[in-house]
């Protein structure tokens, strides 16, 4: 027979492990993207009884993927709350800075919004595989009204690809001609292997008569794109995790183990320069991270 401390002891405990695993599921819906950490810090302050408000802020802020333990340590420095800190234990304006802090890790940059509120150019760059082409063609196809570039590129076309379509598939030599002829918004050397640029007059065309224009471009030219259109707007894409990112790229099958290497080596460098961008959306459904974007572009 159990007598009644026990009793309370085991219902403490079982208390203490059902709220343990609700902090879990809170951590992994943030890590894997099902929901963002401003809101889950909005459900602890609207209800000190949900499990969100005893969930440590290091703990929140560690969640948000590709934020690793030392910079979670130096976000939780910058915002002055110490890593013992409960969300619904937050001081009025601890609370603001982490808010702020939150908002500003998902949205756009204050000051980079365009002058005129017509048209709006989007940058949406990101490691390899992480979904680029496919979000891209998501908003291509569901969302008419954007405007999609068509790169240029020295690579080869692969299966199904059509050009003008996909890709302008050039020779090197007719790449040089667009470079030396200024044709180029942007240009780069991508995963060390082929040249790959963004035409310019149709981008300045669409701007011109008010379309809001999307780029799928890598990281080099997205920092091009910045200098020479400081309104752009610079979207991160980011995987829900590093395996998935690892098997969208073994899973699509187009590239032999060798040049998976290279491109996984290049997304390391990659992933660490998100912090550049105005915005991150993590890829976990394509429909979500679609509208995300778009949003991000209208808004
Ligand atoms: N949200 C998603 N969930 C599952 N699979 C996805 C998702 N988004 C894309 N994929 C798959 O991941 C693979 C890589 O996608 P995609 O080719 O669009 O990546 P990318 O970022 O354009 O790559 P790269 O930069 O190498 O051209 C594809 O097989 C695609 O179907
Ligand atoms: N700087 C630019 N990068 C571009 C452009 N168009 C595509 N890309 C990037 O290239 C890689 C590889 O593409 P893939 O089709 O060979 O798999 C990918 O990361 C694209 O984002 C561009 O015009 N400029």
């Amino acid at each position: 027979m159990v007598n009644p401390p026990e009793v309370d002891r085991l219902a403490g405990s079982r208390a203490a492990v059902a709220a343990r695993r609700a902090r879990a599921e809170v951590k992994r819906q943030v890590s894997e993207g099902e929901r963002s950490a401003s809101e889950v810090l909005s459900s602890a302050a609207r209800d000190g009884a949900q499990p969100e408000s005893t969930l440590r802020v290091s703990e929140l802020i560690g969640s948000i993927p590709w934020l690793g333990p030392t910079r979670t340590a130096k976000i939780m420095q910058e915002l002055r709350i110490s890593p013992s800190k409960r969300l619904g234990g937050l001081g009025v304006h601890q609370y603001q800075r982490l808010h702020e802090f939150l908002v500003r890790r998902q949205a756009p940059r204050r000051g980079t919004e365009p002058e005129q509120s017509g048209s709006r150019l989007v940058v949406l760059a990101g490691p390899t595989a992480v979904g680029k082409g496919t979000v891209a063609g998501y908003i291509r196809e569901h969302y008419p009204d954007v405007q999609l570039s068509v790169s240029a590129t020295t690579r080869a076309p692969r299966p199904g690809e059509i050009d003008g379509v996909t890709y302008f598939f050039l020779t090197d030599d007719q790449f040089d001609r667009m470079v030396e002829a200024g044709q180029f918004l942007e240009w780069a050397t991508v995963h060390n292997a082929y040249r790959y640029g963004t035409p310019r007059a149709p981008i300045e065309d669409a701007l011109a008569s008010g379309r809001n224009v999307l780029l799928e471009i890598d990281i080099q030219g997205a920092r091009q794109v910045r200098q020479a259109f400081p309104e752009a707007r610079l979207v991160f894409l980011l995987p829900p995790t590093w395996d998935e990112l690892v098997r969208r790229l073994t899973g699509r099958g187009t590239e032999g183990a060798e040049e998976q290497a290279r491109r996984l080596e290049t997304a390391k460098v990659e992933l660490a320069a998100q912090e550049e961008f105005d915005a991150t959306v993590v890829n976990t459904e394509v429909p979500e991270a679609a509208r995300e974007v778009v949003d991000l572009m209208t808004a």
